[in-house]
């Protein structure tokens, strides 16, 4: 009988996915799977339990927030043969699960994640570490992790964003050397990320009318350090949708790999959560690495 690791976090999202577990194992076990099942039970287990156990399953679906996602996979990527994953969001802002076009039901969710087909996705690597959708610095970048889980729980997608709003005028600016495929970015930035998404931070950023997940390339989207309070704003605001004007604040472009340098520690966030201050940062895409469910 083919064997399926269901790896879930009760907390994730508003708990709610706790009440469904039934009817998940149910439709996994309808669809020919033997059903193993861990509750996460802390801060990396998702990590650990891949890590251990994937190796001996022929699928790993995990429910969660993009946290679980990434800890899955990040798991995940340390064996040699990797079994396809299955996703079932249940987190607040669920970013990646934007990319798959999964179906909209519950229901429609447990039978894609068991019976769907898997396809291969680009993971990013950071200094030995792993993200599966995104890689940021500096302002607002620091929401996600710094914000407590009841307090997400409780205003989900406000959170982010009153969090943000209060930290606009601490903004701070990095003096960095940005090494690309396409040549070398220099001078003060306040933003920079690198991405595989066409959603961070429940918005759809800037530069995603290019991603395809299993490209090779990452989007990367820097903002130099604005002049005045006018020009930040007008930043802020035509972010999220503009085409960034070629020598403008904002630069955009697509690369295979990244060297970072800041002359003092730069705190990286790596799928929204911590990723450490390093003074150098090499980015790397490792194509097609895993193999995750889509809904079409
Ligand atoms: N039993 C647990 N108790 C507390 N935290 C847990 C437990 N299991 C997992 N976690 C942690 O919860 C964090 C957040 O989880 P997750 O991303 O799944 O949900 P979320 O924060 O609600 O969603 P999103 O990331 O989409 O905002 C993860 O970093 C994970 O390590």
């Amino acid at each position: 009988m083919k064997r399926l690791l269901f790896i879930y976090n009760p907390h994730a999202g508003k708990g709610r996915s706790k009440s469904h577990i039934s009817d998940v194992v149910d439709c996994f076990t309808r669809q020919g799977w033997l059903v193993t099942i861990h509750p996460t039970q802390g801060k990396a287990d998702a990590a650990a339990v891949a890590a251990d156990l994937g190796g001996s399953f022929d699928r790993v679906v995990c429910c969660g927030g993009d946290g679980t996602l990434h800890e899955t996979i990040t798991g995940l990527m340390g064996l040699t043969n990797r079994p396809p994953v299955g996703y079932i969001p249940a987190g607040t802002t669920n970013d990646f699960s934007r990319n798959l076009h999964l179906p909209r039901s519950l229901a429609g969710r447990m039978e894609t994640a068991g019976a769907g087909v898997p396809r291969p996705v680009d993971i990013g690597r950071f200094n030995g570490e792993y993200f599966i959708y995104v890689a940021a610095f500096g302002a607002f970048t620091d929401v996600a992790y710094d914000t407590p889980q009841p307090f997400k729980n409780a205003f989900g997608h406000l959170a982010y964003v009153l969090e943000g709003a209060a930290r606009l005028p601490s903004l701070q600016s990095y003096r960095l050397r940005v090494e690309h495929d396409g040549g070398t970015e220099e001078g003060d930035f306040l933003f920079g990320m690198v991405s595989n998404t066409v959603s961070v931070g429940g918005f759809k950023g800037a530069n995603t009318e290019r991603v395809e997940l299993d490209d090779g390339q990452f989007e990367v989207v820097l903002i130099r350090q604005p002049q005045n309070a006018a020009q930040l704003q007008s930043i802020v605001m035509g972010l999220m949708q503009a085409k960034p004007e070629p020598g403008g604040a904002v630069v955009a472009f697509q690369t295979t790999r990244l060297r970072v340098t800041c002359a003092g520690e730069l705190p990286w966030t790596l799928d929204g959560e911590y990723g450490g201050a390093p003074r150098v940062a090499e980015i790397e895409n490792l194509p097609r690495a895993v193999e995750i469910v889509y809904g079409k």
